[in-house]
């Protein structure tokens, strides 16, 4: 863990990455020049192969494209069976009835429940509110049509859902190319699948960082709540990856070396998926705690990004270790981390998962902001009257800017004039930005300019009452 510094850190300056193996703080010259944000963002996309199609369980199958067509294993249903709770017939009653299971000759019944197999010789079903079990004249047992019968109850057939109904045989039930719902797991199932083919999606292991940081109950001085072991799974499934797990660790550095060495995905029903993708949080800051990089130069790995000119969250890493696994290092302050996973996690997790590079538009800005030379500053924003301003507590270790927020403003270093386009983002769990043209004033001609503006509206160029925003 790193001390909170009196005031905010300067990042280094905007200029491009030499990506460097194996070169640690400590011990190591220090030569670290970030990426500028939109070059952070390309970098990560970059590095990333899309995961090839593999077989999974039907479980972790929802939301994939499907890779190859789904088709009838069998004919489906793959047995005659009864639609009612009855009888099965063979020829007219009245009927001998005979034990369940049993071929049926000419004039025989058995008992069948919804489901059952017709047995050998079955014709038709009678329904039990039709059937009436009475004795013949010697005081057997005979079955008869009677109750709520209809005339000429049972027909040929009648009740009866015949074998291949459904599908027959290799009929396709499902294309290849498919985006599985939960309908598509069902019919897979019920086809006789435990696996489907489907693109690749990166299995995402959480290794989650400091000694301070407590899970339960409210936290004493010197200790702080996790706020990322109940969003980080959430917002990995939002942005296309499969949660593979936590592991929670303090601070030294042989936990680090270890965590990162054997980190073993828990993928429910696929305990053989290996992680992807390790996001670790903390450890990201070049203190004697902060064992992030080291641990990535130990294993032999390679820094992709160290540090992005950005605010906050710009001491995130990427790095790739021999064995093809990401390491995603998120800064421990949690609006810092959530800023570097929208940064540099998404699109990695996007061009893993065979998706395109998430997109960035553009939204009237509310307010002035001032320049920051460079660096881009990613600032939680509300709309209103749609446009975009700034929320208020969204220091880099504060959560609720970012709870209350409609998206995020990338704001360029030379800043921003009032009523400007600048670029935005919108949150994995939250509603699309609406588009500048899609605005209530373009969608809807005024009929009449009294009561189409809102009242307590600004004019349109006058001063903007921001006050409903905040908090
Ligand atoms: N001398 C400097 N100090 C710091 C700098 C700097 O440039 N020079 N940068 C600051 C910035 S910016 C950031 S961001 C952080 C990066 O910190 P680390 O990634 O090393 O993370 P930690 O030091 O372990 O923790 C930072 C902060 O976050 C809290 N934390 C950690 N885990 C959690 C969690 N699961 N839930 C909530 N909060 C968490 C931790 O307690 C610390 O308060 O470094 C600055 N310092
Ligand atoms: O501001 Mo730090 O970059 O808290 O992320």
């Amino acid at each position: 863990m790193t001390a909170e510094p009196q005031s905010e850190p300067e990042p280094p300056l905007a200029s491009k990455v030499e990506a460097h193996a194996g070169k640690t703080e400590q011990g190591h010259a220090a030569h670290h020049a970030a990426h500028t944000w939109e070059e952070a963002r390309q970098a990560a996309f970059d590095a990333a192969t899309p995961i090839p199609p593999g077989p999974v369980a039907l479980r972790i199958a929802l939301g994939r494209k499907l890779d190859r067509d789904i088709v009838a294993l069998q004919d489906m249903p793959h047995y005659a069976s009864s639609a009612m709770d009855g009888w099965a017939v063979n020829g007219s009653g009245p009927w001998i009835p005979v034990e369940t299971g049993t071929r049926l000759a000419p004039h025989q019944a058995s008992p069948i429940a919804t489901g059952g197999l017709i047995p050998a010789g079955g014709k038709a079903v009678l329904r039990t509110e039709s059937a009436v079990l009475g004795q013949d004249d010697e005081g057997l047992p005979v079955l008869m049509t009677g109750g709520k019968a209809r005339p000429g109850e049972p027909r040929a057939g009648e009740h009866i859902r015949k074998a291949g109904e459904e599908a027959p045989e290799g009929e396709v039930l499902v294309k290849a190319g498919v985006e599985l719902n939960p309908a598509h797991l069902a019919l897979a199932a019920l086809a006789g699948y435990d696996e489907v083919q489907v693109q690749g999606k990166p299995v995402v292991r959480l290794l989650l960082t400091g000694s301070e940081v407590v899970e339960r109950g409210t936290p004493a001085p010197g200790q702080v709540r996790d706020t990322f072991g109940p969003q980080l799974p959430e917002v990995i499934a939002m942005l296309g990856g499969i949660p593979g797990g936590q592991q929670r660790i303090g601070d030294s550095y042989t936990e680090w070396l270890a965590a990162l060495e054997d980190v073993l995905p828990e993928v429910p029903d696929a305990p053989e998926l290996p992680a992807d993708v390790v996001i670790t949080t903390g450890g990201t800051g070049r203190s004697g705690t902060d064992h992030l990089r080291r641990a990535v130069a130990e294993l032999g790995g390679r820094l992709l990004i160290d540090g992005v000119a950005m605010r906050p969250g710009h001491p995130a890493v990427l790095a790739e270790l021999p064995d093809g696994r990401f390491v995603l290092g998120l800064p421990g302050n949690p609006l810092a981390a959530m800023m570097a996973l929208s940064t540099v996690g998404a699109p990695l997790l996007a061009a893993l998962g065979h998706r395109p590079m998430p997109g960035v538009q553009e939204v009237p800005c509310g307010t002035m902001i001032e320049p920051d030379p460079g660096r881009t500053r990613l600032m939680p924003f509300r709309l209103l009257y749609g446009m975009a301003s700034p929320a208020q507590h969204t220091g880099p270790g504060m959560m609720r800017g970012l709870a209350a927020a409609d998206g995020v403003l990338v704001v360029p270093p030379h800043g921003v004039q009032l009523g400007e386009p600048v670029p935005a983002f919108s949150l994995p769990w939250g509603q699309p930005i609406p588009r500048a043209q899609d605005g209530p004033a373009k969608a809807k001609p005024r009929s009449n300019a009294r009561t189409s503006q809102p009242k307590g509206k600004p004019a349109s160029n006058g001063p903007v009452d921001w006050s409903a925003l905040l908090g």
